[in-house]
This record gives C-alpha cells, structure tokens and sequence, in this order.
C-alpha cells in the first residue's frame, strides 16, 4: 500500500514547508540540547570576565539570541495551528470526540474565538489555555484520529514546547536558567583583607559567602550543580607569605579544624585556603540567611529562597583565572562532573 499523496499541489507544497522546518527544529533542539551550560556568577572583580576570555582561548561557543529567538516564532505559530485545528476537529469526528475536563470547555472556546490566525499578542492566559487543552485526554484521543482530518504533521512536536516557549517570553528569569548545567561561582579569595569599594566597612570575603548564600539558595537554580571557583590563589598565596593572616578579619579561623585529608596544617596558606573553601561549604550545609540578613542582597528580585530538600553537591576548585594551563585542567574535571551529573539524571550511571 502506498502513502496517502495529495492531490492539491498547495496541501504539497504546505506539507513539504512542514516537513522542512521539522527538521530544521530537531536539528536546532538536538543541538540546544547537547550544549552544556553554565552559568558564571561572582561578587565585582572576582574573575568572571577572565574565566570567559579564558573560555575563549579554549574555542568553548554557545548559542546566540537570535537563533534561540528565530526558533521561538516558528513554534508559537504552529503550536496555535495545531491546537485550533485539534479543538475545531473534536465534535465533527465520527463519532465525535469529547472533553474529558470541564475547564477545557473553556479554554476551547478561548481558542475558537481567536481564530485560525495567530494571535496578536500570547499572553500567560493564552498559554495557560493551550496547556490544559494539550493536557486533556480528549484532545489526545482527537490527536491520535488525526488520519481523520487535516493537521499539521509536527502538531505534537510543537505542543509539547509549550513550556519551553512560554518561559522564553514570560519568565525572563526561568529562561535565563533552565536547562542550566551548572552554575560557576566565581570568589576572589585573595580578598579576606578588602572592603567594599561601594559600602566601606563590608569584608569582601564575607560578602562573597552572603551572595553564595543567595545563590545556593536561590529557588530558579536549585537544580543546577554548583562549582565554586575560588580563584585568585596566587595572590592568597602571596598575601600569606608576606605575613598576613585571614584571622585578623575571620576570628574564627584561630578555632578552625582542618580536615586530615587536606594536610596537617603546617603550611599556612593550605590551611587558610581550605578555611575559605569551608566558609562556602557550611553555607550548603546549613538554611538559607533570614530575610533581616538579605536585606542588602543585590538580587532581591531573583531570589526566592527555598529550604533545601534535595542532596545538592557542590564542588570547590582552587583556581587561577589568569592562567591559561590551570584554567583547562580545571575545566577538564568541571567538564567531567557535568557529564557525570547528565548521565546520573538520566539514570545511566
Ligand atoms: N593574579 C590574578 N589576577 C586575577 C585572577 N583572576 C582575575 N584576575 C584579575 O582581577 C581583575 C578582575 O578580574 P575580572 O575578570 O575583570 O573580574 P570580573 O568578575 O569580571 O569583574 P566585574 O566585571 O567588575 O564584576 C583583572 O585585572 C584580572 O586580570 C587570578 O586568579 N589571579
Ligand atoms: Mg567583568
């Protein structure tokens, strides 16, 4: 038995346009999706420009805007394609198919009062209304007798994007973070010693543990591993070698325990470096700071802090930006973790 071929040499043509932008879809998601991303974060000159440049010299790529925006407008089109010509089908199948939800009753005659055009504007609404009726059994069952009537052949491609469309546009943050990888959180550590350049008085250091804090905390990156860099290690080193000590601004490292495995402590900057690492570590370890505390955060609007329920790991590595060499070891591992994570997540591991 042969396909079923069209007579109508528009159907043919509409239908080979859908064909090709199928796969030019598949070909941009497949690729999306292999990306790794990261995230690059950091209190005011801890690195962050230097581990990009570095990145650079290291050939690493993304993708850009426009194409992530091209994408988006070829999807809403034909996700209210699909979804009208589903609705407008249902009742004229023999037999008919209904509603399994009340509230798609609703959100149907939304979308046949829009009409086969897209909309001028998609709003939350619009995307909430195509969302329960992609959800509803009824819908599914008229997408599975789609032999019986004209839709485009992607229909279920472009519905289940939904979300994914809809973040682009409206959750500015949501987009900016979702598929993220990993976040790499950028310290100067070098700067126990420094205040503030805006808010004299403010230990460096302690503000970099205070934005850490909001990070980890941080509902929208709550899935993204955490790698902490703490970098500039050649200037920590050089600070402890010429005589000063992080207990002057850090009390508490007079009491600090240094774990065996990391040395015996007899070396100054080892031990001053690993207290550093644990200033961040026990930040993962405890309950986000108390919103008294946060009222200085520089990321009031983003973070809405959640209590952790997961077992998150975040990883330290001690860096040097400017060094090309330790910047590839260091990414080499970043590298491997991650894709350690992917294949953990998806079960593999
Ligand atoms: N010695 C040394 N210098 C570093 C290191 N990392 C960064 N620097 C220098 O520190 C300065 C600030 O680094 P940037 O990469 O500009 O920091 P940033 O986080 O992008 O700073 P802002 O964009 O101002 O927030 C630059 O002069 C860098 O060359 C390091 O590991 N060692
Ligand atoms: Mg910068």
């Amino acid at each position: 038995m042969g396909c079923f071929d069209s007579k109508d040499p528009v159907e043919r043509e509409q239908k080979i346009v859908n064909q090709q932008l199928e796969k030019k879809l598949k070909t941009w998601n497949k690729d999306y999706m292999k990306a790794i991303k990261l995230l690059l974060l950091g209190a005011g000159e801890s690195g962050k420009t230097t581990i990009i440049k570095q990145m650079k010299i290291l050939h690493i790529s993304g993708f850009s805007e426009s194409d992530r925006q091209e994408k988006v407008v070829d999807i809403r089109q034909n996700i209210h394609e699909s979804i009208y010509d589903l609705v407008t089908n249902m009742s004229a199948l023999k037999p008919p198919v209904v509603f399994a939800n009340d509230e798609s009753e609703i959100s149907a005659s939304y979308i046949c009062n829009l009409g086969p055009k897209e909309p001028s504007s998609y709003t939350q609404e619009y995307y909430d209304h195509v969302q329960t009726l992609w959800n509803d059994d009824g819908i599914k069952e008229c997408y599975r007798r789609s032999n019986e009537f004209q839709l485009i052949d992607s229909a279920k491609y472009f519905l289940d994007r939904i979300k994914e469309v809809r973040n682009s546009e409206y959750r500015p943050s949501d987009q900016l973070f979702e598929g993220i990888h990993a976040i790499l959180f950028l310290v100067a550590s070098s700067d126990f010693d420094q205040t503030l350049r805006e808010e004299t008085g403010v230990n460096r250091l302690r503000e970099a543990v205070n934005l850490f804090d909001d990070i980890w905390h941080s509902r929208f990156l709550r899935h993204a591993g955490v790698i902490v860099f703490l970098n500039k290690q050649d200037m920590l080193k050089e600070k402890i070698e010429s005589g000063k000590s992080v207990a002057s601004y850090f009390p508490e490292y007079n009491k600090y325990q240094m774990s065996s495995k990391d040395g015996d402590g007899s070396d100054e900057y080892i031990r001053t470096r690993c207290f550093i690492r644990d200033l961040f570590s026990d930040v993962t370890k405890k309950k986000p700071r108390s919103p008294e505390d946060r009222k200085s955060s520089i990321l009031p609007g983003l973070v809405v802090m959640v209590a952790d329920t997961e077992n998150r790991q975040c990883y330290f590595h001690f860096t040097v930006a400017t060094d090309t060499g330790n910047i590839k070891t260091v990414f080499e591992d970043v590298h491997s973790m991650i894709l350690m994570r992917i294949l953990t997540d998806w079960g593999l591991q």
